[in-house]
Protein backbone atom coordinates (compact mmCIF):
# COMPACT_ATOMS: atom_id res chain seq x y z
CA UNK A 1 0.00 0.00 0.00
CA UNK A 2 1.10 3.42 -1.16
CA UNK A 3 -0.83 5.08 1.82
CA UNK A 4 -2.59 3.44 4.63
CA UNK A 5 -5.20 5.98 7.01
CA UNK A 6 -6.50 4.39 10.02
CA UNK A 7 -8.90 5.42 12.41
CA UNK A 8 -8.72 9.12 11.18
CA UNK A 9 -10.58 11.77 13.37
CA UNK A 10 -10.53 15.33 13.27
CA UNK A 11 -12.56 17.82 15.32
CA UNK A 12 -13.04 21.53 14.61
CA UNK A 13 -14.93 23.52 17.47
CA UNK A 14 -18.33 21.98 17.83
CA UNK A 15 -18.02 19.87 14.79
CA UNK A 16 -16.51 16.05 14.20
CA UNK A 17 -15.70 16.47 10.56
CA UNK A 18 -13.98 13.12 10.07
CA UNK A 19 -14.99 9.81 12.74
CA UNK A 20 -12.84 7.19 12.68
CA UNK A 21 -12.37 6.75 8.94
CA UNK A 22 -9.94 3.91 7.38
CA UNK A 23 -8.84 3.44 4.16
CA UNK A 24 -5.29 2.43 2.19
CA UNK A 25 -4.65 2.83 -1.31
CA UNK A 26 -2.83 0.50 -3.35
CA UNK A 27 0.62 1.43 -5.55
CA UNK A 28 -0.83 2.61 -8.56
CA UNK A 29 -4.02 1.83 -7.40
CA UNK A 30 -7.00 4.66 -8.19
CA UNK A 31 -9.04 5.14 -4.65
CA UNK A 32 -12.13 7.97 -4.98
CA UNK A 33 -13.83 9.56 -1.90
CA UNK A 34 -17.17 10.54 -2.05
CA UNK A 35 -20.23 11.78 -0.06
CA UNK A 36 -22.41 14.80 -0.21
CA UNK A 37 -20.94 18.09 0.36
CA UNK A 38 -19.63 18.41 4.61
CA UNK A 39 -19.18 14.32 4.64
CA UNK A 40 -15.79 14.79 5.71
CA UNK A 41 -14.11 14.48 1.88
CA UNK A 42 -11.71 17.35 2.26
CA UNK A 43 -10.87 17.21 5.62
CA UNK A 44 -9.29 13.90 5.00
CA UNK A 45 -7.54 14.94 1.66
CA UNK A 46 -6.07 17.76 3.81
CA UNK A 47 -4.88 15.78 6.33
CA UNK A 48 -3.47 12.95 4.02
CA UNK A 49 -1.45 16.26 2.39
CA UNK A 50 -0.66 17.33 5.94
CA UNK A 51 -2.31 20.78 5.53
CA UNK A 52 -4.28 19.49 8.18
CA UNK A 53 -3.61 17.79 11.10
CA UNK A 54 -5.88 14.62 12.74
CA UNK A 55 -7.18 14.67 16.22
CA UNK A 56 -6.32 11.49 16.12
CA UNK A 57 -5.63 8.06 14.12
CA UNK A 58 -2.63 7.80 11.78
CA UNK A 59 -2.15 8.38 8.10
CA UNK A 60 0.89 5.98 6.58
CA UNK A 61 2.31 7.66 3.84
CA UNK A 62 5.11 5.40 1.47
CA UNK A 63 6.56 7.89 -1.27
CA UNK A 64 5.85 11.43 -1.62
CA UNK A 65 2.31 13.13 -1.98
CA UNK A 66 1.12 16.29 -4.44
CA UNK A 67 -1.88 17.68 -4.34
CA UNK A 68 -4.22 19.57 -7.29
CA UNK A 69 -7.10 21.53 -6.05
CA UNK A 70 -10.54 22.72 -7.48
CA UNK A 71 -9.79 25.87 -8.91
CA UNK A 72 -5.98 26.36 -10.53
CA UNK A 73 -6.65 30.14 -11.54
CA UNK A 74 -5.78 30.27 -7.28
CA UNK A 75 -3.27 27.85 -7.00
CA UNK A 76 -1.30 29.17 -10.15
CA UNK A 77 1.36 31.92 -9.78
CA UNK A 78 -0.22 35.03 -12.10
CA UNK A 79 3.45 36.21 -13.03
CA UNK A 80 4.46 32.85 -13.65
CA UNK A 81 4.86 31.82 -17.05
CA UNK A 82 4.15 28.05 -17.52
CA UNK A 83 7.90 26.84 -18.12
CA UNK A 84 9.10 28.86 -15.70
CA UNK A 85 6.25 27.44 -13.01
CA UNK A 86 7.45 23.89 -14.02
CA UNK A 87 11.18 24.49 -14.02
CA UNK A 88 10.72 25.69 -10.19
CA UNK A 89 9.25 23.11 -9.45
CA UNK A 90 11.91 20.54 -11.08
CA UNK A 91 15.22 22.74 -9.59
CA UNK A 92 13.36 22.49 -6.19
CA UNK A 93 12.98 18.73 -6.43
CA UNK A 94 16.28 18.52 -8.30
CA UNK A 95 14.95 16.37 -11.51
CA UNK A 96 16.19 17.49 -15.06
CA UNK A 97 14.86 20.48 -16.27
CA UNK A 98 14.67 19.65 -19.98
CA UNK A 99 11.59 17.21 -18.51
CA UNK A 100 9.55 20.67 -18.91
CA UNK A 101 8.66 19.68 -22.12
CA UNK A 102 8.39 15.99 -21.39
CA UNK A 103 5.35 17.20 -19.07
CA UNK A 104 3.54 19.15 -21.36
CA UNK A 105 3.47 16.23 -23.70
CA UNK A 106 2.20 14.32 -20.44
CA UNK A 107 -0.69 16.43 -20.19
CA UNK A 108 -1.27 17.40 -23.97
CA UNK A 109 -0.12 20.60 -23.63
CA UNK A 110 0.94 22.07 -26.25
CA UNK A 111 4.59 23.18 -26.29
CA UNK A 112 4.28 26.45 -27.64
CA UNK A 113 2.10 27.18 -24.10
CA UNK A 114 5.05 26.98 -22.12
CA UNK A 115 5.60 30.81 -22.42
CA UNK A 116 2.42 31.29 -21.81
CA UNK A 117 0.55 33.51 -18.24
CA UNK A 118 -2.43 31.55 -16.58
CA UNK A 119 -4.39 34.57 -17.60
CA UNK A 120 -3.75 33.37 -21.39
CA UNK A 121 -4.75 29.79 -20.46
CA UNK A 122 -8.41 28.11 -20.88
CA UNK A 123 -9.90 26.60 -17.67
CA UNK A 124 -8.94 23.07 -18.65
CA UNK A 125 -5.08 23.96 -19.84
CA UNK A 126 -4.85 25.57 -16.93
CA UNK A 127 -5.83 22.55 -14.90
CA UNK A 128 -3.30 20.27 -16.95
CA UNK A 129 -0.89 22.84 -16.11
CA UNK A 130 -1.40 22.17 -12.06
CA UNK A 131 -1.50 18.37 -12.92
CA UNK A 132 1.81 18.77 -14.54
CA UNK A 133 3.06 20.96 -11.61
CA UNK A 134 2.06 18.38 -9.28
CA UNK A 135 3.54 15.51 -11.44
CA UNK A 136 6.63 17.36 -11.94
CA UNK A 137 8.13 15.97 -7.94
CA UNK A 138 7.26 12.66 -9.08
CA UNK A 139 5.41 12.10 -6.75
CA UNK A 140 3.68 8.61 -5.52
CA UNK A 141 0.55 9.66 -4.57
CA UNK A 142 -1.56 12.54 -6.19
CA UNK A 143 -4.30 13.74 -4.29
CA UNK A 144 -7.41 15.38 -6.43
CA UNK A 145 -9.95 17.32 -4.15
CA UNK A 146 -12.57 18.38 -6.88
CA UNK A 147 -10.08 18.67 -9.60
CA UNK A 148 -12.43 18.96 -12.47
CA UNK A 149 -15.77 19.82 -11.35
CA UNK A 150 -14.78 23.69 -12.08
CA UNK A 151 -15.04 22.68 -15.89
CA UNK A 152 -17.87 22.02 -18.19
CA UNK A 153 -19.07 18.55 -19.16
CA UNK A 154 -16.82 18.56 -22.24
CA UNK A 155 -13.45 19.65 -20.73
CA UNK A 156 -13.96 17.48 -17.51
CA UNK A 157 -13.94 14.51 -19.74
CA UNK A 158 -10.50 15.64 -21.50
CA UNK A 159 -9.03 16.28 -17.97
CA UNK A 160 -9.98 12.86 -16.77
CA UNK A 161 -8.68 10.80 -19.61
CA UNK A 162 -5.39 12.65 -19.13
CA UNK A 163 -5.36 11.79 -15.82
CA UNK A 164 -6.38 8.16 -16.45
CA UNK A 165 -3.31 8.32 -19.48
CA UNK A 166 -0.77 9.97 -16.81
CA UNK A 167 -1.67 7.21 -14.15
CA UNK A 168 -0.75 4.70 -16.90
CA UNK A 169 2.42 6.43 -17.72
CA UNK A 170 3.54 7.16 -14.36
CA UNK A 171 2.54 4.57 -12.06
CA UNK A 172 1.30 7.10 -9.55
CA UNK A 173 -1.63 6.58 -7.51
CA UNK A 174 -4.68 8.68 -7.36
CA UNK A 175 -7.06 9.58 -3.99
CA UNK A 176 -9.50 11.02 -5.85
CA UNK A 177 -12.26 13.69 -3.83
CA UNK A 178 -15.60 13.89 -5.78
CA UNK A 179 -19.10 14.31 -5.11
CA UNK A 180 -19.66 13.46 -9.26
CA UNK A 181 -19.60 9.63 -9.16
CA UNK A 182 -19.19 10.10 -13.15
CA UNK A 183 -16.00 10.78 -12.06
CA UNK A 184 -15.77 7.93 -10.06
CA UNK A 185 -16.68 5.24 -13.06
CA UNK A 186 -14.14 7.51 -15.42
CA UNK A 187 -11.39 7.11 -13.23
CA UNK A 188 -11.40 5.12 -10.36
CA UNK A 189 -10.89 1.21 -9.10
CA UNK A 190 -11.93 1.52 -5.74
CA UNK A 191 -14.47 3.82 -3.71
CA UNK A 192 -15.16 5.31 -0.37
CA UNK A 193 -18.24 6.53 0.36
CA UNK A 194 -18.43 8.87 3.08
CA UNK A 195 -21.25 10.05 5.04
CA UNK A 196 -21.59 12.43 8.07
CA UNK A 197 -17.40 11.73 8.85
CA UNK A 198 -18.03 8.19 8.16
CA UNK A 199 -17.48 5.08 6.00
CA UNK A 200 -20.84 3.94 4.79
CA UNK A 201 -19.41 1.70 2.37
CA UNK A 202 -16.28 0.72 0.60
CA UNK A 203 -15.24 -1.68 -2.00
CA UNK A 204 -14.46 -2.07 -6.05
CA UNK A 205 -16.73 0.73 -7.95
CA UNK A 206 -18.14 -1.51 -9.85
CA UNK A 207 -19.64 -3.47 -6.96
CA UNK A 208 -20.50 -0.30 -4.84
CA UNK A 209 -21.69 1.74 -7.78
CA UNK A 210 -23.44 -1.00 -9.16
CA UNK A 211 -24.76 -3.04 -6.53
CA UNK A 212 -24.70 -0.67 -3.74
CA UNK A 213 -25.61 -2.60 -0.35
CA UNK A 214 -25.75 0.73 2.36
CA UNK A 215 -28.91 2.60 1.97
CA UNK A 216 -27.24 6.39 1.85
CA UNK A 217 -24.82 4.78 -1.42
CA UNK A 218 -28.44 3.97 -3.41
CA UNK A 219 -30.03 7.38 -2.30
CA UNK A 220 -26.23 8.78 -3.80
CA UNK A 221 -26.12 6.53 -6.90
CA UNK A 222 -29.80 7.21 -7.22
CA UNK A 223 -29.29 11.16 -7.57
CA UNK A 224 -27.27 11.11 -10.23
CA UNK A 225 -28.78 12.30 -13.48
CA UNK A 226 -28.21 8.96 -16.04
CA UNK A 227 -29.16 9.21 -19.80
CA UNK A 228 -33.33 9.76 -20.11
CA UNK A 229 -33.38 12.03 -16.91
CA UNK A 230 -35.31 15.22 -18.14
CA UNK A 231 -34.35 18.19 -15.60
CA UNK A 232 -37.73 19.30 -15.54
CA UNK A 233 -38.79 16.39 -13.37
CA UNK A 234 -36.15 17.64 -11.00
CA UNK A 235 -37.06 21.21 -10.87
CA UNK A 236 -40.19 20.03 -8.51
CA UNK A 237 -38.38 18.65 -5.88
CA UNK A 238 -37.20 22.03 -4.67
N1 LIG B 1 -11.55 24.69 9.20
C1 LIG B 1 -12.74 24.29 9.62
N2 LIG B 1 -13.30 24.80 10.74
C2 LIG B 1 -14.50 24.38 11.20
N3 LIG B 1 -15.23 23.43 10.61
C3 LIG B 1 -14.75 22.89 9.47
C4 LIG B 1 -13.49 23.28 8.93
N4 LIG B 1 -13.26 22.55 7.80
C5 LIG B 1 -14.34 21.75 7.65
N5 LIG B 1 -15.23 21.94 8.65
C6 LIG B 1 -16.52 21.23 8.83
O1 LIG B 1 -16.27 19.84 8.79
C7 LIG B 1 -17.29 19.15 8.08
C8 LIG B 1 -16.69 18.38 6.91
O2 LIG B 1 -16.21 19.29 5.94
P1 LIG B 1 -15.41 18.85 4.63
O3 LIG B 1 -15.04 20.09 3.89
O4 LIG B 1 -14.34 17.90 4.99
O5 LIG B 1 -16.54 18.05 3.83
P2 LIG B 1 -16.61 17.70 2.31
O6 LIG B 1 -17.28 16.38 2.23
O7 LIG B 1 -15.29 17.83 1.67
O8 LIG B 1 -17.58 18.82 1.75
P3 LIG B 1 -17.39 19.78 0.49
O9 LIG B 1 -17.55 18.90 -0.70
O10 LIG B 1 -18.50 20.78 0.65
O11 LIG B 1 -16.02 20.40 0.65
C9 LIG B 1 -18.31 20.21 7.68
O12 LIG B 1 -19.32 20.24 8.65
C10 LIG B 1 -17.49 21.49 7.70
O13 LIG B 1 -18.33 22.60 7.95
Amino acid sequence: MILEVRDLRKEFTGVVAVDGVSFAVREGGSLAVVGESGSGKTTCARIVTGLEKATSGTVELRGSVQMVFQDPYQSLDRRQTVRGCLDEVLAHHRKDRSRTAELLDLVGLDRALGDALPRHLSGGQRQRVAIARALAAEPRLLVLDEAVAALDVSIQAQILNLLVDARAATGVAYLFITHDLSVVRHVCEDVVVMSRGKVVEAGPVARVLGAPEHEYTRRLVASVPRAGWTPTRAVSRD
